[in-house]
């Protein structure tokens, strides 16, 4: 149970319309992916794994963590980590103060922290942009840099909402690549939300309908 994120029998709906229904398993280092069009109620699944759900929807089943019954937790307290179309880096820090934020307070000590960030930034080809400013980072610095920032959070869990759709051809690709292999690296269940089928089989893992149907790719 380690390591996995399991939907077991969950459906969410609103009003009459069945939104979700899903039973899934995904284990540490898998990257799963629920696909389907815009309105199907992809984002809907992922609120329900945040603890985030609008009040208008009504969940049932559970939502496993290692095993854990986490439908009832706070979002804070769920440890779960979000990226979402647009990286978003708080503007008034620069790229070392971003990544510092989210470091767990378990890493103690300035010489620590900085080690961790600097690390960090080295893996993701970023060596040397601790002072930057990240409105001059790059389309695709900023998404690394967000997946950096989320990841060094130690999450228990990645969602990862349309993160590539704004990105163009080559570099959603490349992003692409960059976002899995890290996600499998850190060694955490990884569900993505995509209408798009290349991002899906890119992912590697099993790729279901919000409704729980099993799509070919
Ligand atoms: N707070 C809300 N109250 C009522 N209806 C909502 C609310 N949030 C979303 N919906 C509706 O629920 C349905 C599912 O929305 P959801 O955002 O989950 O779809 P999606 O598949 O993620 O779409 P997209 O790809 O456009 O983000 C849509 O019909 C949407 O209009």
């Amino acid at each position: 149970m380690t390591g996995t994120l399991t939907l077991d029998h969950l459906t969410i709906t609103l009003g009459p319309r069945r939104l979700v229904a899903l039973t899934l398993s995904i284990k540490a280092g898998e990257v799963a992916t629920i696909m389907g069009p815009s309105g199907s109620g992809k984002s809907t699944a992922l609120a329900a794994i945040t603890g985030t759900l609008a009040a208008e929807f009504t969940r049932t089943g559970r939502i496993l963590l290692n095993g854990k019954d986490i439908s009832e937790e706070p979002t804070r307290r769920r440890g779960i980590g979000l990226m979402f179309q647009d990286p978003v880096l708080f503007p008034h820090l620069s790229v070392g103060g971003n990544l510092a934020f989210a470091l767990p307070t378990h890493v103690r000590g300035r010489a620590a922290r900085q080690a961790r960030i600097e690390e960090a930034l080295a893996s993701a080809g970023l060596k040397g942009h601790a002072d930057r400013d990240p409105a001059t980072l790059s389309g695709g610095q900023k998404a690394r840099v967000a997946l950096l920032r989320t990841l060094l959070a130690e999450p228990s869990a990645l969602l990862l909402d349309e993160p590539f759709s704004r990105l163009d051809a080559d570099l959603r690709a490349q992003i692409r690549a960059f976002t899995f292999d890290r996600a499998r690296q850190a060694g955490i269940p990884t569900l993505l939300v995509t209408h798009d089928a290349e991002d899906a089989r890119a992912a590697g893992g099993p790729v279901l309908s919000p409704l729980g149907e099993t799509l070919p790719l």
